[in-house]
């Protein structure tokens, strides 16, 4: 799906419109500290149950940092990756659909937004739930996070999704039984700690009584 041919390391432009570098001076206890951050844009992410087909509809994408941090646990850092060694798919993540936060727009509008062009669901935001909201990346980025819950049905279908432009999305529905599988085994697809934690969220709260025993 991902159709990576070439991938290479460069230095961050100082205009980037995604991660601006900041290093922070601080007295604590009257002592000067210091500490190097990055800004990035705050982001939501949308746990997403198709009640019609009982399934939670998630996202695969390859992921450059989730890529670039797999290789560099391994070797430390590269120039121009390998692919033969380092195929792209070790950078492919199962994900809730999310989106970052770069419009003015309410989050929950921006929540609306991705679950269609990600995911391809015409929902209206008064459908769209407050699960909670946290802090990303607290040693990096501190980046609030709000997540979202919403359920849709097959009518609420209004396109195939897969992102806008030139995002390369895959919809990925898991059955109840799959879901639990995975928050048992933890994160095998590179899956971030937000996802896993909104499906245990969703477990815990919404899924229906017999999906959750045995
Ligand atoms: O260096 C970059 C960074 C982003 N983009 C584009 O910016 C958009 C970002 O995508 P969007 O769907 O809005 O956000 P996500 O990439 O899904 O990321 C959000 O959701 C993730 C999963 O919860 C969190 O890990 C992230 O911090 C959060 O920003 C996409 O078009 C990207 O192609 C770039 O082109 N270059």
């Amino acid at each position: 799906m991902e159709n990576i041919t070439k991938v290479w390391l460069g230095p961050l432009p100082a205009d980037s419109p995604y991660v601006q570098p900041h290093r922070m001076y601080y007295v604590q206890n009257g002592v000067e500290k210091n500490w190097d951050l990055l800004k990035v844009h705050d982001s939501v992410a949308i746990i997403l149950y198709n009640t019609t087909r009982q399934k939670l509809v998630l996202v695969k994408q390859f992921r450059p940092a989730v890529y670039h941090g797999v290789i560099t646990t391994e070797l430390g850092t590269f120039d121009k990756a390998d692919l033969k060694a380092f195929p792209p798919a070790i950078g492919v993540t199962l994900e809730l659909c999310a989106g970052i936060v770069d419009k003015s727009k309410s989050w929950s509008e921006i929540a609306r937004e991705e679950v269609l062009e990600e995911c391809g669901y015409d929902v209206s935001v008064d459908r769209i739930e407050q699960v909670m909201v946290y802090r990303s990346g607290v040693g990096s980025s501190g980046a609030k996070q709000a997540m979202y819950y919403c359920e849709v049905t097959d009518a609420d279908k209004a396109n195939s999704g897969g992102g806008v432009e030139d995002e390369m999305i895959e919809v990925v529905e898991l059955s109840l039984p799959e879901v639990k599988r995975m928050v048992q085994q933890g994160a095998v697809n590179n899956s971030p700690p937000s996802c896993l934690m909104g499906l245990m969220w969703f477990l815990a709260n919404k899924a229906p009584a017999e999906a959750t025993s045995a």
